[in-house]
């Protein structure tokens, strides 16, 4: 399984948990998020990660100008959209050459059938409690829900993911399951990854994977 950390926002930090080997890392570059990362992170930091990390970008109802400087500037992989972008502006995306991960928000009565125009203009969904913010609620959702999903796409899992319920995360099994998205329950301070925690996590994934 694969492991995302979202929401870096400070460059020792950063430093730190890349050292951790996670297969992807997530910067928000939406300006109403705690976890905004306005100037706090250089282009350089985020070019200089190593390059099996991939690199997700977060965007909320930006604009495709602004999502292809973003990408540009800072070497990105992946454009993460967490508004109500539709499909066809996920194919804008896309066609600039970034992985496109469309999140959805999930709750009870979630329409999967929704997400099927977007499948072929994505590279992967990502599955995240609906909550009041478009992103980081810190809650998880009920995973039984996504047995209605039947793909095609992978998805990644978010949403309240952490020390607290990784063992249920790692019994949670899913044919189209393709990564973990851990965000606020590793945290110190909003963007500040607490590195011990994070270690102690990616170790006990990294085992189960072996
Ligand atoms: O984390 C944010 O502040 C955020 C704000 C706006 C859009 C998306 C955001 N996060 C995206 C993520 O991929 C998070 O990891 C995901 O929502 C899960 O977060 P959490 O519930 O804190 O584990």
């Amino acid at each position: 399984m694969k492991i995302k950390v979202c929401g870096m926002r400070q460059a020792g930090n950063l430093a730190a948990i890349a050292g951790l080997d996670p297969d992807f890392l997530g910067f928000i570059f939406s300006p109403k998020s705690a976890r905004y990362m306005g100037e706090m992170l250089e282009p350089c930091h985020v070019k200089s990660l190593p390059a099996h990390i991939g690199r997700i970008g977060v965007f909320v109802d930006d604009t495709l100008a602004s999502i292809q400087a973003a990408s540009i500037s800072f070497g990105l992989d992946y454009a993460q959209l967490h508004g109500h972008e539709t499909p066809a502006f996920c194919q804008q995306v896309r066609a600039t050459g970034l992985g496109v991960i469309k999140a959805f928000a999930v709750g009870p009565g979630f329409d999967f059938s929704s997400v099927a125009a977007y499948a072929p203009v994505c590279d992967y969904f990502l599955f995240d409690t609906k909550g009041e913010l478009p992103g980081g609620n810190g809650q998880a959702f009920d995973w039984q829900l996504l047995h209605a999903y039947q793909g095609p796409l992978p998805f990644f899992l978010g949403g309240g993911l952490g020390p607290a319920n990784l063992s249920e995360v790692l019994a949670f099994r899913h044919p189209y399951l393709y990564a973990f998205d851990f965000n606020s329950q590793l945290e110190t301070a909003p963007g500040l990854k607490d590195v011990a925690r994070t270690r102690d996590l990616l170790t006990r994934l990294h085992e189960q994977a072996a």
